[in-house]
Formats: structure tokens, C-alpha cells, sequence
């Protein structure tokens, strides 16, 4: 008989009923209990959707994020966290966010640094060690968790973030070996394996996604080390990878003195047989066969045919779950009746995994004539998808053949068209400007909402976003920045809007997933080839332009980043899905550059993401984002400004190649990771022109002018000053106009006082 689990599952909810009651608790309408009961009432839904499992993850569900949990469980929190007392949840708030709830106790602090989960567009909040670091279990969250599945009679297995892959994912302050603190950080978790065997816990599910990286024999050592010291805990441990195959590692994996092993058989489906051959015979394979990374209906004949043999080799040993956490899919199909009903057929989102893996296991376990019906079923979305004459556009393949002739460059190199551009421009040294986004408004988002439910035509929308733009050019002229925003007023999200107005796009209503926090986004699906329609952007740049005689920036999300944070093709190669979608966005540039904008922004932030996690992988995959950024951007003339923008992901090991895209500005996220980012700048002797973030927009705390100057002259110590801009280290729609107004009117004080300072 196989064994089913799962590794992880949304948390927001059918109705995003977290984020809400989050954002209340935050702006102090509501108060713990409120969060609490519904936090509580999520997990016993989300368990009960689970029931056909044989273990469900108990401890995935997070009130924010599941590394920071694990930092309050291990009872280490960084120095400027500590001894505040008072109200646990305000606490983790604080740390997470800055502060905790509106007008609450306890003073603003700087937030934990945020950055990408993988290669996934989750973040995660980063635990910082000092050679000073103790750790002291704190198990009250887990007890909570567990002692409801129990309530509840969830067959549970406890989710933890492994040792190993926790330090890694932290950063060492100050210098050291953040390894030294693996013994003591191992005390912690053998004592936690302990409380959970204590509490009945028979399987811990513990979760090594680092596996799946290139590890040095340092890394590799502390695996050993560290499943060694906790071989006698009290529990089975499966040790969980994810996000690829196990690669070199792979007989370290199969040989750790755990009882199970999860792999990612969607991604590393070819090392399986490999793997089998290393494994020890008494050990658990569980086999990640369902995609929980896209949203593709599984074939589940072939994944049949697959598993059938393996099924009869390993008998109870085999298991089987989605490749990783469901927390990177929308929840549930059935939430979109608006969905195009031959499209829905190909789909499978978090909950029609879980059916999708049960009828694997009844097939597997009583054979394939038990659920005969339901996998013809289940098939004909397949066979449909395959013979469907919406994927391929004859004319979207004859443009791409056609793009091979154009130029790989722009026109002059940067120095040129530094020289060209400002003679047009005419901006003062140390230029000012914004990364896109104002605030996202209630207001704004209503409005969108009427529009979309028909409660009012599309002319009372389009005025109303009028409205909204020329509110936002106003503030701006006010503050005195220097290269002016339109502020994406008209957009829900900065993929959704493009996808939205592409053909080979298909968008949910309800599919959000976790980006952050509360924050959810609704990546669009790429079914088929990418073609433009009509103009996306330029009407509404157009309009912003005519309200100032500023420079107004054209706002584009770039291909790589809509390849990346939309649920692309698994029918052709993403290289391909990247240039057709490159080739629509060159059209949209050079209708900006025709319709008079002279600096157009082409966002870029999930560049890194994108970046394949073995370093085997990441050549091949920067050459083509980077040729799919230039085919976007190298159309237009030597005057036209062309800006990037990337943030959230550690970027120094990717500076050649973001160098290689030579946008002639880069405004980057560098306000929480202090100075690292610009020592690479540095090193590498980034030759255009760099706006480090000055200061965190995650935050509601306001930045300090001094600061922010302090920031740009160590800056300019690094790159020369002429080539260094001053704004923000993202983009403002998740702030407020009063705290968006001040925070930028100091920004502009700090450039102010640079200019005078180096007359
Ligand atoms: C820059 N970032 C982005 C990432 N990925 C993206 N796809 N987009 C990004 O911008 N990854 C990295 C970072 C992550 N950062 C963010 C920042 C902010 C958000 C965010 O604010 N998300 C919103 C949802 C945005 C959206 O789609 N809005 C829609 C629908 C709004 C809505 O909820 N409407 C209500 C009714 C209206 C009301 O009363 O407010 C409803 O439908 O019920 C829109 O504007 O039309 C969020 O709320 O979480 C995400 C990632
Ligand atoms: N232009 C976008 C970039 C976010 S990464 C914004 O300002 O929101
Ligand atoms: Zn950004």
C-alpha cells in the first residue's frame, strides 16, 4: 500500500480571510482574539480539505511567515527584537513589519531583511545571527497547532524548517561562521523532536530544501554531523527536499540516518532510479510526483505507468505527495465559475492536487480498474489541452523567426547615450524619482472593483484612474521630484495588468497565492503563444505626460519578470514563452517612445529568481534573460532613457549579468541589506548608472534624512556620483499617502542636501 501526504498548504483561505484579518488586527480595528479565532478556524477548514491524506502537515500554517515561526520557536531573535515584553503577537509583528499594530506599545524597530523563498515568489524573513547567538525552544506555537489537529482527529505530521537549511538561509552579523552555531542550534531541535514525540507524533516531516543546491563539503559535513545527533530522537523523521533534483547530493541524502526521504519527482524525476540504488532498504521513498509549482492538471496515466513499478518494489515504502508545499498554488478551481470551461479542464489547483493524488493512490493500491471512470475523466482535460488549436499562433512564430535579425545593442554604448540623454533631460546631480507605484488606494481598488462587477462603464473608470494620475502628478510636482510616475493606479498587479491584455493569458478571479505577510498576488496562466493587441501602457503615460513638463517615466513589467511570476507552459521551453513575450513588449517601448516618453522603466525584479537554483543550469538561463531584456528594450534611440528595477533577491552573484543587460539606470533594493549590494556594484565596476533604494517601503516606519545621506555618500564612495540616483527601494502601493508624502519629502531633503554639499 503507498502512504499519502502533503507537504504544506495555503494559508490565506477561500476569501483571503487571513489577509483581512490580519490588515484589521494591524490597523488596530480588531484585536488578537479576532486574529487568533480565525487563524484557528483556517486550519481546521484547510485540515478538513486534507482528510484523504494519510498525514497532514501540521505547523505549515503561519500567521506571517514559516522561517520566521521558526526563529521564535528556536528562541533566537536578533538584538534590537529583544526585551520589549508584553504581547507575543505584537512581538512577532514588530519584527516581521517594523512595528507591531497601529498606535500599539513598544516602538518601531527595523524590520527583518526580506527576500525570496527559492526560486519562488514567496519572501521569507531572514534570521540574523551573531557569534553571540543562543537558541531556547519555544514550543508554544507548535503545541497550539498540534493540540487542534488532535482535537480534530487530523492523522498530523509535524512540519519544521530543518537545522541546516535554516542557518543557511540566515545571515551572520558582524563576520563569523554562522555553521559554529549548528551544535547548539541541534540541542534545541533534538529536544523539540522530543515535546512532539511527547504530544503523539509518530512522522516529523523536516525540511532540507538546500539539498537541491550545490552544497560545499562544509555544508555537506554539517548533514552528517547534524542527522547523526538527531538519529536518536524519539520520532521518524522525513527529511524534505525540494524545488529540484538532489543532484551531487544525492548519496548524502540517501544515506542520512533518517527514516524517510521526500524528493521533488516532478523536477528530479530522471535521478530517481539512480536514487533507488543508493537508498537503504529500510528507508521510506516518498516521491513528490504532483507539480506544486504550476498549475497543469497531472497526467495521471503516465504518472500511473511510472509509479506502478516502483509501487511493487517498494511496497509500504513507497509514498507519495505534491512535489513541494501547495503554498505556491491558488487553493481551489471551483472558487473560478467564470473561468473558460475548456481551459478549466487542463487545470489543477491546491485542492484538485489532493484529488489528484488520491485517485493516484487508490489506482496504485487497488489498481487502475477501481477508479476507471474518474482517471477518463480526469484524462479528457488532457487530451483536450494537447489537440487545442488556442496554443499556437502562426504569426506569433513567424515574428519570432523574424526577431533573430534584429540587433542584440542599442545604438551607442552607455557612455554615449549618458551624454545624449542628459542634454535632453537636463536633471540635477543626484536625481530623484520613484520605482512606479503610488499608493493603491481603497478608493482606487473600489473603483476597479465597480468597474469589473459592471456597477459603472468603462468611461467613469477611465476618468477616475485620470483622476487618480493627475492627484499623483500633483504630490510629485509638490515634493519636487525630479523623473515623475503615471503611479499604476490603473493596475491590479504588475503582471496581472500585461497578462490581462495579452492573448496566451488566462486570469483568475480567486487565485491568489502568498507573496508576503498579507500581501497575495494572482499570477496569470500562459497557455499559449503571447501576442499584443493593442497598445497596454501609453495612453495612460501619454496622458501623464501632457499634466508636466517633467520627464514622466514609462512603466513596463519585463518579460523575464512576467515569465517568471505568471504559471508559464510545461509544452515548450521557458526561453521560448520569455522571447514571444519580449517581442510584445518591444512593440509596447517604441509606441512609448513614439508617443514622446523619454525614460521608460522596463521592471526586472524577478530576474534572479528565475535564476536556476544548481549552478550547472544558471549559465544557459541568464543568456537568455538577458537577450529577452535587450529584445525589449534595445529598439529605441540613443535619448531615450531605458530604466530597470529589481528587488527582494541578493543580487551580488548576478551583477555580470545584470551589467550585460546595460539599462542606463537601475533603481535596486538596497535599504535592508545595507551596503553589501553596492561593495559588488564596486567590485565589479558596474559602468552605468545605479539608484540604490535609500530607504525600506515594507516598512510604516519613516527614514531618516541623515540616514538616507549617510547611505548615498558611502554610495558615492563606491560609484561615481554622477551616476547615482535617489529614491525609494520599490515600489509605494502598499504605503499610505501620509506616510508616502513625508517619507519621500525627506528623500528629497536628503538629495537636496548632497547637491549643496558638493557645490
Ligand atoms: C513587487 N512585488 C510583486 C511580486 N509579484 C507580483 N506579481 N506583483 C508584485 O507587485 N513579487 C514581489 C513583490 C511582492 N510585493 C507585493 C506587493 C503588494 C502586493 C499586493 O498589494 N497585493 C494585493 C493584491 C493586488 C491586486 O491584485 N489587487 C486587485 C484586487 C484588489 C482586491 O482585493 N479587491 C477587493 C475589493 C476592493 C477593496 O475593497 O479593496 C476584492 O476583490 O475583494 C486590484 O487592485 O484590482 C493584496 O491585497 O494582497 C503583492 C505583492
Ligand atoms: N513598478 C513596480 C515595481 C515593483 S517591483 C512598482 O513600483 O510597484
Ligand atoms: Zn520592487
Amino acid at each position: 500500500m503507498v502512504t499519502t501526504h502533503n507537504l504544506g498548504f495555503p494559508r490565506m483561505g477561500m476569501r483571503r480571510e487571513l489577509k483581512f484579518a490580519l490588515e484589521a488586527y494591524w490597523r488596530a480595528e480588531t484585536d488578537s482574539a479576532a486574529l487568533l479565532d480565525c487563524a484557528q478556524a483556517l486550519r481546521q477548514r484547510h485540515w478538513a480539505w486534507q482528510d484523504t491524506l494519510d498525514w497532514a502537515p501540521v505547523g505549515d500554517f503561519s500567521l506571517y511567515d514559516h522561517m520566521l515561526d521558526m526563529s521564535f520557536t528556536l528562541g533566537h531573535l536578533p538584538q534590537r527584537a529583544q526585551g520589549f515584553g508584553g504581547d507575543e503577537l505584537e512581538h512577532y509583528f514588530r519584527l516581521a513589519r517594523g512595528q507591531g499594530r497601529a498606535a500599539c506599545c513598544g516602538g518601531a524597530i527595523a524590520a527583518a531583511e526580506m527576500t525570496k523563498w527559492f526560486d519562488t515568489n514567496y519572501h521569507y524573513l531572514v534570521p540574523e545571527f551573531d557569534t553571540q547567538t543562543r537558541f531556547e525552544l519555544d514550543d508554544r506555537r507548535l503545541r497550539q497547532q498540534w493540540g487542534e489537529a488532535l482535537a480534530q482527529g487530523v492523522r498530523g505530521k509535524p512540519v519544521l524548517i530543518g537545522p541546516v537549511t535554516y542557518l543557511w538561509l540566515g545571515k551572520m552579523r558582524g563576520g563569523g561562521d554562522r555553521l559554529q552555531l549548528l551544535p547548539a542550534l541541534l540541542e534545541v531541535y533534538a529536544e523539540l523532536l522530543k515535546r512532539l514525540h511527547a504530544w503523539g507524533a509518530t512522522w516529523v516531516q523536516i525540511d532540507e530544501p538546500i539539498l537541491v543546491q550545490d552544497l560545499d563539503p562544509d555544508w555537506q559535513h554539517a548533514f552528517n554531523l547534524a542527522y547523526h545527533q538527531l538519529k536518536n530522537a524519539p520520532v521518524q523523521i522525513l527529511l524534505a527536499s525540494y524545488f529540484g533534483g538532489l543532484g551531487d547530493n544525492r548519496y548524502l541524502a540517501a544515506n542520512l540516518p533518517v527514516a524517510g526521504l521526500h524528493i521533488d519527482a516532478v523536477r528530479g524525476r530522471d535521478e530517481v532510479s539512480a536514487l533507488l540504488n543508493l537508498l537503504p532498504s529500510t528507508k521510506v521513498l516518498s516521491l513528490g510526483v504532483i507539480d506544486g509549482r504550476n498549475v497543469w492538471k497531472t497526467d495521471l496515466y503516465a504518472a500511473l505507468g511510472w509509479l506502478e513499478p516502483l509501487a511493487q518494489r517498494l511496497q509500504e515504502r513507497l509514498w507519495i505527495a505534491p512535489s513541494c508545499s501547495l503554498l505556491h498554488v491558488p487553493l481551489d478551481l471551483d472558487a473560478e465559475p467564470n473561468l473558460d470551461p475548456s481551459l478549466r479542464g487542463w487545470l489543477s489547483f491546491a485542492r484538485q492536487k489532493l484529488q489528484e493524488l488520491h485517485l493516484l493512490a487508490r489506482a496504485l493500491n487497488h489498481g487502475r480498474q477501481s477508479v476507471a471512470d474518474q482517471l477518463q475523466l480526469h484524462q479528457h482535460g488532457l487530451i483536450e489541452r494537447a489537440q487545442s488549436t488556442r496554443v499556437h499562433r502562426s504569426e506569433v512564430q513567424a515574428a519570432l523567426r523574424a526577431s533573430n535579425a534584429l540587433p542584440a545593442h542599442r545604438p551607442s554604448p552607455y557612455a554615449e547615450r549618458a551624454r545624449q540623454q542628459q542634454a535632453v533631460l537636463q536633471l540635477p546631480q543626484w536625481p530623484t524619482t520613484t520605482i512606479g507605484s503610488f499608493p493603491q488606494t481603497g478608493a482606487i481598488r473600489q473603483a476597479r472593483q465597480r468597474f469589473k462587477s459592471g456597477q459603472i462603464d468603462a468611461a467613469a473608470y477611465e476618468q477616475a484612474m485620470r483622476d487618480e494620475i493627475a492627484l499623483c502628478v500633483r504630490e510629485q510636482e509638490a515634493l519636487g521630484l525630479d523623473v515623475l510616475v503615471h503611479g499604476e493606479a490603473e493596475r491590479n498587479d504588475m503582471v496581472e495588468y500585461f497578462g490581462e491584455q495579452l492573448e496566451g493569458f488566462a486570469f483568475t478571479t480567486q487565485g491568489w497565492v502568498q507573496s508576503y505577510g498579507s500581501r497575495c498576488v494572482k499570477p496569470p496562466i500562459l497557455y499559449g503563444d503571447v501576442q499584443r493587441r493593442l497598445p497596454m501602457t501609453v495612453h495612460w503615460s501619454r496622458y501623464a505626460q501632457s499634466l508636466t513638463h517633467k520627464p514622466m517615466k514609462g512603466m513596463l513589467t519585463g518579460p523575464v519578470t512576467m515569465l517568471n511570476w505568471s504559471f508559464v507552459r510545461d509544452d515548450q521551453p521557458r526561453e521560448l514563452s520569455c522571447r514571444q513575450l519580449a517581442l510584445a513588449l518591444r512593440a509596447e517601448v517604441l509606441d512609448l517612445e513614439q508617443a514622446g516618453i523619454a525614460v521608460i522603466q522596463i521592471d526586472e525584479p524577478a530576474l534572479r529568481e528565475g535564476l536556476p537554483l544548481k549552478k550547472a543550469d544558471q549559465a544557459a538561463y541568464l543568456d537568455w534573460a538577458v537577450a529577452c531584456f535587450g529584445l525589449s528594450a534595445n529598439g529605441v534611440r540613443d535619448t531615450t532613457q531605458i530604466h530597470t528595477h529589481m528587488c527582494y533577491a541578493e543580487f551580488n552573484d548576478i551583477i555580470e549579468h545584470i551589467a550585460r543587460l546595460d539599462a542606463d539606470v537601475i533603481t535596486i533594493e538596497t535599504a535592508r541589506s545595507a551596503l553589501d549590494l553596492l561593495e559588488a556594484f564596486e567590485r565589479y565596476d558596474y559602468p552605468n548608472a545605479i539608484g540604490p533604494g535609500v530607504y525600506d517601503i515594507h516598512s510604516p516606519n519613516q527614514p531618516e534624512v541623515e540616514r538616507m545621506v549617510a547611505l548615498l555618500r558611502s554610495a558615492a564612495q563606491r560609484i561615481a556620483p554622477e551616476r547615482l540616483w535617489v529614491n525609494p527601494d520599490c515600489g509605494l502601493k502598499t504605503r499610505q499617502w501620509p506616510e508616502v508624502r513625508p517619507a519621500l519629502q525627506r528623500m528629497v531633503q536628503a538629495a537636496q542636501q548632497l547637491r549643496q554639499s558638493s557645490r
